[in-house]
C-alpha cells in the first residue's frame, strides 16, 4: 500500500446464488485505491457490481475471498477470517433513500451519530458540531423542524450532514441524487463536491450517470461485469478510453470500420483505411499488425464541418460528407452526415458555425489525427449457455 492511502481493496469476490440455486458473480476480483481527499468514482452499468462492492466495503455484505483495508486497519481478510462489524469501521453512508429518522427533528438526526460516540461528547461539542453541519448544508434555519416535514432535496441534504458530521474516515455515497429532480440534482451535484471539499473527506461515490461521474470525481474507475475496466482521471477516461465498451458508456462516439494500412504500436502515428479505400491519419495507443481489422472511434464534438473541398487542417483526416440531418441544441447543433460509403456520422457545429448549412449540404467532415481512437475490433460474442449452466460473469 503506498504511504497516503486511505483505502485499499484488494482481490474482492462476491458471488449471489439466487433462488434457483444459479451462482451470480456481482464482483470478479476487484481491486483499488483511493488517496486522502480523493472524491472516487465507480461508475457501470446496472448489476456491474457497483453496489455490492460499497456494501462490502462498509461491511453490510459478507465477502467470498479478499482484503478491504482502511488507514492500515484490516476491516475484512477473508484468508485471515477478518470481518469488522459495519458499526465499527467509522464510515459515513448516504445512500439512494434519504434513510432519515422520520421520528426525529433536524437536529436530533444530526445529533444521533455523535451521541453513539464513545468516549461520550460533551452537549456543547454536540451541538457546536450540529450548527456547523447544518450549516454547512444550508438547514440550519429548518433545525426544530421534523425531518418528515422537509423537501425530498432537504432530507438529502440532512443525510448528507448526518453522515458528515461524525467526521468518517471515509464517506460512502450510492447514487445520492437519483430521487432528485434535475434541477435540484445539478445543485446537490455541486454542493457535494463543495462539502467533501470542506470536510476535506475522503469520498468512494457510486453511480452510473457518466455526467456525475465526469464532473465530481478526482478519479473515477469504469465497471464492467463486477471488474474495473479502466482507472483515471474523468480526462483520461474521456479521451483515452480504453476500450470500446468505455468509449460508448462514457460520453458518444462515432464507430467506423477500418483496416491498418501500417503496423501500428503504442505511442507511434499511422494510417488506417476505411472501406472505399480513404486513408486516415491514426495515433495509436495499441498495438496492430498490418492488414488487420480494427474499429475506429471519433467523439461527436470531434467531427467538425467544413466547406466542401476544403483542404482541411494539417494532421487531420478530411472526409467528404452531405449532412442528413441536425438537431439545434443552442450553444451546438448535431449534424448527421453521410460518408460516400453510406456510413453515418454525427458532426457538431458550436454558435453560428454552420448557418447557411442544411440537410443535403455537401461538406467536409475534419477528425484531428489526436482525436482517432483506435480499437480492437470486438471479439466476436459467444453462444449463450444453457439454462442449466453456471451463470459467472
Ligand atoms: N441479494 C442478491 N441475490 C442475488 N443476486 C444479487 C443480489 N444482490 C445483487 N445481486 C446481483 O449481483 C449483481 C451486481 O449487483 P449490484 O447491485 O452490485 O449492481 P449495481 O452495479 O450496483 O447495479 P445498480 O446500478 O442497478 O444498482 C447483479 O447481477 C445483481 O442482480
Amino acid at each position: 500500500m503506498t504511504s497516503d492511502a486511505v483505502l485499499l481493496v484488494e482481490d474482492l469476490e462476491k458471488h449471489h446464488v439466487d433462488a434457483s440455486g444459479h451462482r451470480n458473480t456481482a464482483v470478479d476480483g476487484l481491486s483499488f485505491e483511493m488517496r486522502q481527499g480523493d472524491f472516487y468514482t465507480l461508475l457501470g452499468p446496472s448489476g456491474c457490481g457497483k453496489s455490492t462492492t460499497l456494501r462490502a466495503i462498509a461491511g453490510l455484505e459478507p465477502i467470498d475471498t479478499g482484503r478491504i483495508t482502511l488507514h492500515g486497519q484490516v476491516l475484512n481478510d477473508t484468508a485471515q477470517g477478518i470481518a469488522v462489524p459495519p458499526n465499527r469501521r467509522q464510515l459515513g453512508m448516504v445512500f439512494q433513500s434519504y434513510a432519515i429518522w422520520p421520528h426525529m427533528t433536524v437536529t436530533q438526526n444530526v445529533a444521533f451519530p455523535l451521541r453513539m460516540q464513545r468516549p461520550k461528547l460533551s452537549s456543547r461539542d454536540i451541538a457546536a458540531r450540529v450548527h456547523e453541519a447544518l450549516a454547512a448544508v444550508q438547514l440550519d434555519s429548518f433545525s426544530n423542524r421534523m425531518a418528515t416535514a422537509l423537501s425530498g432535496g432537504q432530507q438529502q441534504r440532512l443525510a448528507l450532514a448526518r453522515a458528515l458530521v461524525a467526521r468518517p474516515r471515509l464517506l460512502l455515497l450510492d447514487e445520492p441524487l437519483s430521487n432528485l429532480d434535475a434541477r435540484l440534482r445539478s445543485s446537490m451535484l455541486a454542493e457535494l463536491t463543495r462539502l467533501q471539499r470542506d470536510f476535506g473527506t475522503t469520498a468512494l461515490y457510486v453511480t452510473h450517470d457518466q455526467t456525475e461521474a465526469l464532473s465530481m470525481s478526482s478519479r473515477l474507475a469504469v465497471m464492467n461485469q463486477g471488474r474495473i475496466v479502466q482507472e483515471g482521471s474523468p480526462a483520461d477516461i474521456y479521451y483515452r478510453p480504453a476500450d470500446e465498451f468505455v468509449a460508448r458508456f462514457v460520453g458518444e462516439m462515432n464507430m467506423l470500420g477500418a483496416t491498418a494500412d501500417t503496423p501500428l504500436t503504442p505511442g507511434t502515428t499511422g494510417t488506417v483505411r476505411l472501406s472505399d479505400g480513404t486513408a486516415l491519419p491514426v495515433h495509436a495507443a495499441i498495438s496492430v499488425a498490418k492488414g488487420q481489422t480494427v474499429s475506429l472511434g471519433a467523439r461527436y464534438e470531434s467531427v467538425t464541418i467544413l466547406p466542401a473541398g476544403t483542404p482541411g487542417p494539417a494532421d487531420a483526416a478530411i472526409l467528404p460528407a452531405v449532412l442528413t440531418g441536425q438537431v439545434f441544441l443552442g450553444e451546438i447543433r448535431r449534424w448527421s452526415a453521410r460518408l460516400p460509403d453510406g456510413t453515418e456520422l454525427v458532426a457538431t457545429s458550436i454558435g453560428r458555425q454552420a448557418d447557411g448549412l442544411s440537410p443535403g449540404s455537401a461538406v467536409s467532415l475534419a477528425i484531428a489525427r489526436q482525436d482517432l481512437l483506435v480499437f480492437p475490433t470486438p471479439a466476436a460474442t459467444p453462444p449463450a449457455q444453457p439454462a442449466s449452466g453456471d451463470a459467472d460473469g
